[in-house]
């Protein structure tokens, strides 16, 4: 995975996270790192919230003072070269303000937005009244990684459930708010899971406004965090790659291969963790010396 040279490190993507917690480390913060070094970045992590939640749903949310945000955001981008910035759950439109704020003063160039707004068990992590809010951050963007359901929020439209239509929607969240978009195939019913690369501004190689990747849906209750892993992954391969389609190529086969031996670890008993290390392992001889 690493760019050419293992030892090399001046090729190393310094990608940071803004997001929320998983004291399971399946999701948040904590799927983000090991999703960073797992391909090949340098990863550092600033906590938007403190979420009390394991593979069975959310318990509560701790959401420390947003000066202490900034605090935080400050810290990093003082000090360190940012190559790669991956926002993940924001909570509340104080925290979105507050990180475009940062973001007007410290673009990195590479900024990927996954819009979270519910997880898989139902729990809403965003602030239903924070949604124009995530909305004009979306302006901030180079990539937005909506799955289904919050695609069609940022559209302001109901839900689609065929992918032509989820390919048409997207193209309409691009057009709209000048970013492009992955749309992500996950909560598809047909057996599939693919994903799409859309920019209705033609911005995509080649001119082009679309790029489709094709997937099969793996029979599997271990997806826990899958969005967050992969916005991570592309955060850290867009510095790396030639362009988007490059980058979602390689993270979504990394990403499968992460899906598919999830359940090996054991862990939780509801919606299982991916094993972001599965590629990296596999290649280890488990032998003692
Ligand atoms: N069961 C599955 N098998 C294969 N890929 C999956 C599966 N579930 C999700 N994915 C992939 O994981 C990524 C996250 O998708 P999705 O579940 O739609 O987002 P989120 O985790 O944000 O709800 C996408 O690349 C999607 O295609
Ligand atoms: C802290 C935190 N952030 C995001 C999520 C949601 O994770 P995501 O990868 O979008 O998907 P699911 O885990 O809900 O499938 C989370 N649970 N916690």
């Amino acid at each position: 995975m690493h760019p050419t040279d293992p030892t090399d490190h001046r090729q190393t993507p310094r990608v940071l996270s803004i997001a929320g917690t998983d004291p399971t480390g399946g999701a948040g913060i904590q799927a983000d790192l090991k999703s960073i070094a797992a391909n090949g970045g340098y990863g550092m992590a600033v906590v938007t919230a403190l979420v009390a939640q394991n593979t069975m749903g959310v318990r509560s949310v701790h959401i420390p003072p947003v000066e202490f945000l900034t605090e935080q955001l400050d810290s990093v981008s003082d000090d360190v070269e940012i190559d790669a910035v991956k926002i993940g759950m924001l909570a509340n439109s104080t925290i979105i303000e507050a990180v475009a704020d940062w973001l007007r003063r410290q673009r990195p160039p590479v900024v990927v937005l996954d819009p979270v707004m519910v997880a898989t068990s139902g729990d809403r992590l965003l602030d239903e009244r924070a949604v124009d809010a995530i909305r004009n951050l979306v302006r901030h963007a180079d990539l937005v990684t909506p799955n289904i359901p919050e695609l069609a929020v940022l559209a302001d439209e109901p839900a689609v459930s065929r992918w032509d239509d989820v390919l048409e929607q997207a193209h309409r969240v691009s057009a709209t708010y000048g970013v492009t978009v992955l749309a992500k195939g996950g909560h598809l019913a047909d057996g599939s899971a693919s994903d799409a690369l859309v920019d209705a501004g033609g911005r995509l190689s080649g001119g082009r406004d679309l790029f489709e990747f094709p997937g099969e849906r793996i029979e599997t209750t271990n997806t826990h965090g899958t969005g967050c892993s992969l916005s991570s992954a592309l955060a850290t391969l867009r510095p790396q790659a030639p362009g988007w389609e490059h980058a979602v190529d390689r993270a979504k086969r990394w990403l499968t291969e992460s899906i598919t031996h999830g359940a090996a670890l054991r862990v939780g008993h509801g919606n299982g963790p991916i094993s972001h290390f599965a590629g990296l392992w596999a290649g280890q001889d488990g032998a003692w010396s």
